[in-house]
């Protein structure tokens, strides 16, 4: 504890645990079409050889190499083979014409790009104009990958290049980590949704957007985002349908010190969790646990809102969603700065190369400051000031 408060050691581990239920690393069959940044749940094996089948590297022509050790040599051209072809055959002393991507016929063991022939069409010959070797320009069955190789390890987080080669090897149904369910309730009577008229006394909701896509970002399938007036009603009624459809309640809003902490007053009363922590911003923090599924309750101005997701919810999601950890690093101020004791801040700032501008503004409501920052600098709570120069922990947003 620091001056009184819970430190954000405890409420990182309290949190943790509260939240352990996210962690049954479950698996999930998906469509390769949803696949993108799910995490394997298991191995997967390549089914079968890549290329399945000996094709042509090139536009030209399937030769024996033997046959053109002499060249310049002018042979008859027997056919053409074509992408999507089936395999045929060369004629001794002959050549096919060959497009890439055709299968290599039997008795052809090189190709011989366009660019260096020469072809006769109304002789329906070539020349060919210069040697080659056994295998040039020639892909094999299986130079890629084998049958039963393994192709992509358990853990990975599938991007693009993993979508390639599942979809290369036919898969359709993956095995990934479940993702955590994430309902994210936004408290407030003066909020009102973008796209509605902003009337005397509203602000627009931008907690309720930027907890979802910060959940989403880390792994999370947001199945509900409502916005709740200060009404205590209302509020009981969103949570019990928030607690049926997801596995962790994100709440903003409501658990500071007003007349109308719709959220600490719904909660306290069912053995919620309100306590202030050594932070800032992000200080009033609480969390409950309602109907088995755990809830936490940020505060309501939008950078304390994602300052606490950031540092309290992030960690374990990416956990749950088996994503590798944030990682922190320590990086040189490029201004003085000072720093307010007992409390751990996290102040906003942009990175110029490897050096880190603290942010002037450092109000919680300024959520264009946010947008502009690169980074939370971890300020610890018994620093008091730091000079142009200094290392400070920077972790990335
Ligand atoms: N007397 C005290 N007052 C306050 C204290 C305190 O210790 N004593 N703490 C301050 C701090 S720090 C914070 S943070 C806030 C937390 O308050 P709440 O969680 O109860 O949040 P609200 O009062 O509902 O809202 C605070 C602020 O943020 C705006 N807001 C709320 N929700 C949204 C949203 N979804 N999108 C955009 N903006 C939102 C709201 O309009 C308020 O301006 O309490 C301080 N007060
Ligand atoms: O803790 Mo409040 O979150 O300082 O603005």
């Amino acid at each position: 504890m620091t001056s009184g408060k819970r430190s954000v050691e405890e409420h990182e581990r309290y949190v943790a645990e509260l939240l352990g239920t996210l962690l049954s690393g479950s698996t999930v069959t998906v469509p390769l079409s949803r696949a993108l940044h799910r995490t394997l749940a298991e191995t997967i094996t390549s089914p079968l050889d890549l290329p399945p089948f000996r094709n042509s590297q090139m536009d030209g022509y399937a030769v024996a190499s033997s046959t053109v050790s002499d060249a310049p040599v002018t042979l008859p051209v027997q056919g053409v083979v074509a992408a999507g072809d089936t395999t045929g055959a060369l004629a001794r002393g002959s050549v096919l014409k060959i497009m890439t991507g055709a299968p290599m016929p039997e008795g052809a063991d090189a190709v011989v790009p366009v660019e260096d022939t020469a072809a006769d069409e109304d002789a329906g010959t070539v020349t060919i104009g210069r040697g080659t070797r056994p295998g040039e320009f020639v892909r094999e069955a299986g130079s890629d990958v084998r049958t039963g190789d393994r192709l992509l390890s358990a853990g990975t987080v599938l991007a693009a290049r993993h979508i390639a080669v599942l979809a290369a090897v036919g898969l359709t149904n993956i095995p990934v980590r479940a993702r955590p369910r994430v309902a994210v309730i936004s408290t407030g009577s003066e909020l009102v949704t973008a796209g509605d008229v902003l009337g005397p006394g509203h602000i627009y909701n931008s907690n309720g957007p930027a907890l979802a896509a910060s959940a989403s970002a880390n792994g999370a399938d947001v199945v509900s985002i409502d916005h709740c007036h200060d009404d205590p009603d209302e509020f009981a009624k969103m949570l019990a349908y928030a607690a049926g459809v997801a596995d962790v309640i994100f709440t903003s809003g409501g658990v500071s010190k007003g007349d109308f902490e719709v959220v600490k007053d719904t909660l306290e009363p069912l053995g919620g969790d309100f306590v202030s922590v050594a932070m800032q911003p992000g200080g009033p923090q609480g969390s409950a646990v309602i109907d088995g599924v755990p809830v936490l309750t940020f505060p309501g101005n939008p950078v304390s809102a994602l300052v606490s997701f950031e540092v309290f919810a992030r960690p374990v999601l990416r956990a749950a969603a088996g994503y590798p950890p944030v990682t922190a690093e320590m990086l040189p101020l490029a201004t003085d700065l000072t720093s307010i004791p007992g409390k751990r801040q996290f102040l906003r700032g942009a990175l110029d190369g490897r050096t880190v501008i603290p942010a002037a503004g450092r109000g919680s409501h300024l959520v264009a400051g946010l947008a502009a920052a690169d980074v939370l600098l971890d300020i610890p709570a018994d620093t008091v000031s730091l000079e142009a120069g200094d290392l400070v922990k920077v972790l990335t947003l």
